[in-house]
């Protein structure tokens, strides 16, 4: 798997640097109130869980599953929503925790649908932006890393469903999608 791997952009340590710095600031930022932190599954299944043991605060966690990329490295256009949160989340503070907001698709149907659904504010966290991507306009509160334009995996992130067991982020071999 590692012999896939063109370059790794952020070590292990790296990320577990990234997720110490922003715990401090998303502690400080919800001192005295308990948000609903929602991991967007399945990219951020690391991320959110190294994410909420880095925040010093009391949060409620819950997860919401939604699909664009099936596979591909390239978006869909459509994101589907495949297991929705447990939470009613009408006048509560959600943090939207995700791996990557790459066309920003993803991000906009959740923030739009939290947003319906009546919460009082929504911040999101994300570890890796890549703003080259962008076709939606959605920002993000909570920053890991900028990232340039190339397709990433690991440390939650895949491609076809595999890598996302790579402790570290880098970059495939571009033979790895273009043989396909
Ligand atoms: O900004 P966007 O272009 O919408 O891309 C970002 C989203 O795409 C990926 O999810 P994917 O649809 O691959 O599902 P997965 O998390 O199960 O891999 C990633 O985990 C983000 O949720
Ligand atoms: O660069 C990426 N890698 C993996 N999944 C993704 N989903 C959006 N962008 C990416
Ligand atoms: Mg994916």
């Amino acid at each position: 798997m590692n012999n896939d791997i063109l370059k790794v952009l952020y070590s292990k340590e790296e990320i577990e640097e990234a997720c110490q710095r922003l715990g401090k600031e998303i502690s400080k930022t919800y001192a005295g109130k308990t948000p609903v932190v929602v991991g967007v599954l399945k990219g951020a299944i690391f991320f959110m869980t190294d994410i909420v043991r880095a925040v010093d605060a009391y949060v409620q966690i819950d997860f919401i599953d939604v699909s664009s990329y099936h596979g591909a490295t390239e978006s869909s256009g459509t994101v589907e929503l495949m297991q929705d949160i447990n939470t009613d989340i009408k006048g509560r503070d959600v943090l939207i925790v995700e791996d990557i907001v790459d066309t920003g698709r993803t991000l906009k149907f959740l923030q739009d649908t939290f947003a319906d659904r009546g919460a009082n504010s929504i911040k999101v966290c994300t570890l890796l932006d890549k703003p080259a991507g962008r076709e939606v306009h959605a920002e993000s509160d909570f920053i890991g890393f900028k990232v340039p334009n190339e397709f990433v995996v690991g440390y939650g992130l895949d491609y076809d469903e595999k890598y996302r067991n790579l402790p570290y982020i880098g970059v495939l071999k571009p033979e790895i999608y273009t043989n396909k």
